[in-house]
C-alpha cells in the first residue's frame, strides 16, 4: 500500500482520463467528490477518490453566494490550483464557470487552456448539451479531456425554473444532448437531477462513463457535493447522504478553543517558550 492506502488497491497510481473509460469496461464504480482547496483535496485524494471536481459551486459553499452565477475563472484558478497541488492521485476536473465559455468554441478553448496552464488540473467541465457540442470538440481536439454535464444545470437554473428533475418529458432530447457531446469528444458526462430509468438508459448508451448527482444507482460513478457529503452547511439537497458532521464537530471544536482562551487554560506551559 502507498502511504495514501487508496481504497482501490488495484486502480492506478495517478488516475488519468483513459482510466476512466476502462473502469466503466470493468464495472468499476468512479467515485468523485468536489474539492475547492489544498487541505480538503489531500484528505479526499488520500482517502481514494477518483475524481476531484473544482466545482463552480465553490460560489455556494466558500463564498456564500446562492447560485452559481457569480464565480469567476479568477475564483476558480486559486481554488483548482490548491486542488491539483495537493492530489496525488485523483483525476481533477475544474469547471468552466457561467460566462466563461457560452460565447463560442474560442472562447471555451481560450478559458480551458487558460485552466490548464495556470492550475495543474487535468481537465475541465461545461454544461449543456447540442447547445455547446463546438466548445466540446474544440477543448477535446486540443487535448485537454473533458467533461458534460446535463440534467440539472445550474448555470441555466433562471432558464430551467429551479432545481428541479430534468428529462421527464424530454428524454430523447436528454439522451441526443448526452450522444451529441460524447461524439464531439466529451471523456465523461455528469447528470444531475435525471430519473433513475433515463440516468440508466443515458448510461447504456454511451462508451463514456457517466457521473450521477441525484440521478440514481445506474450511473458508472457517483459525484456528492464535498461539504453536503460531511455535513458541513444546515442544509442539503435531498439527494444527499451524510456521512459525517463536521460542522457539529468544528463548532464544538471552537467552543472548546473559545472557552479555554477565555479562562486562561489555552495556552499551557507546553505551548510557550522558555526563551
Ligand atoms: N451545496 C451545494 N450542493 C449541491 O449539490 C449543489 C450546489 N451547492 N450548488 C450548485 C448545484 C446546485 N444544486 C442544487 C441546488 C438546489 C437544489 C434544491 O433546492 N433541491 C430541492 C428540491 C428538488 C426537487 O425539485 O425535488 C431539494 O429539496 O433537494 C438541488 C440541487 C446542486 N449543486
Ligand atoms: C455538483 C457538481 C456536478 C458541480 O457541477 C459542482 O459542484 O459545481
Ligand atoms: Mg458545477
Amino acid at each position: 500500500m502507498s502511504k495514501h492506502s487508496p481504497a482501490s488497491s488495484t486502480g492506478p497510481k495517478r488516475v488519468r482520463a483513459h482510466h476512466l473509460r476502462a473502469m466503466k469496461e470493468r464495472g468499476e464504480k468512479i467515485v468523485a467528490l468536489t474539492a475547492y482547496d489544498a487541505v480538503t483535496s489531500a484528505l479526499l485524494d488520500a482517502a481514494g477518490v477518483d475524481l476531484l471536481l473544482v466545482g463552480d459551486s465553490i460560489g455556494n459553499t466558500m463564498h456564500g453566494h446562492d447560485t452559481t452565477l457569480p464565480v469567476t475563472v479568477e475564483d476558480m484558478i486559486p481554488a483548482a490550483r490548491g486542488v491539483a497541488r495537493a492530489a496525488d492521485r485523483a483525476f481533477v476536473v475544474v469547471d468552466l464557470p457561467f460566462g466563461s465559455y457560452e460565447s463560442g468554441p474560442e472562447q471555451a478553448l481560450a478559458t480551458a487552456v487558460r485552466f490548464m496552464k495556470e492550475t495543474g488540473a487535468h481537465g475541465v467541465k461545461l454544461e449543456g448539451g447540442e447547445r455547446v457540442v463546438e466548445q466540446v470538440r474544440a477543448i477535446s481536439q486540443a487535448g485537454i479531456p473533458v467533461v458534460g454535464h446535463l440534467g440539472y444545470t445550474p448555470q441555466s437554473e433562471h432558464a430551467l425554473g429551479g432545481p428541479r428533475v430534468q428529462g421527464r418529458d424530454d428524454a430523447e432530447q436528454l439522451l441526443a444532448d448526452a450522444r451529441a457531446i460524447a461524439d464531439a469528444g466529451a471523456i465523461a458526462v455528469v447528470l444531475e437531477m435525471v430519473p433513475v430509468p433515463l440516468a440508466q438508459r443515458v448510461t447504456e448508451a454511451l462508451a463514456v462513463p457517466t457521473i450521477g448527482i441525484g440521478a440514481g444507482p445506474g450511473c458508472d460513478g457517483q459525484i456528492l457535493v464535498w461539504t453536503d457529503m460531511a455535513g458541513m452547511g444546515d442544509w442539503a439537497p435531498r439527494f444527499v447522504k451524510q456521512y459525517a458532521r463536521l460542522g457539529e464537530a468544528l463548532r464544538e471544536a471552537a467552543q472548546t478553543y473559545a472557552g479555554e482562551v477565555r479562562d486562561g487554560s489555552f495556552p499551557a506551559a507546553e505551548h510557550g517558550f522558555d526563551k
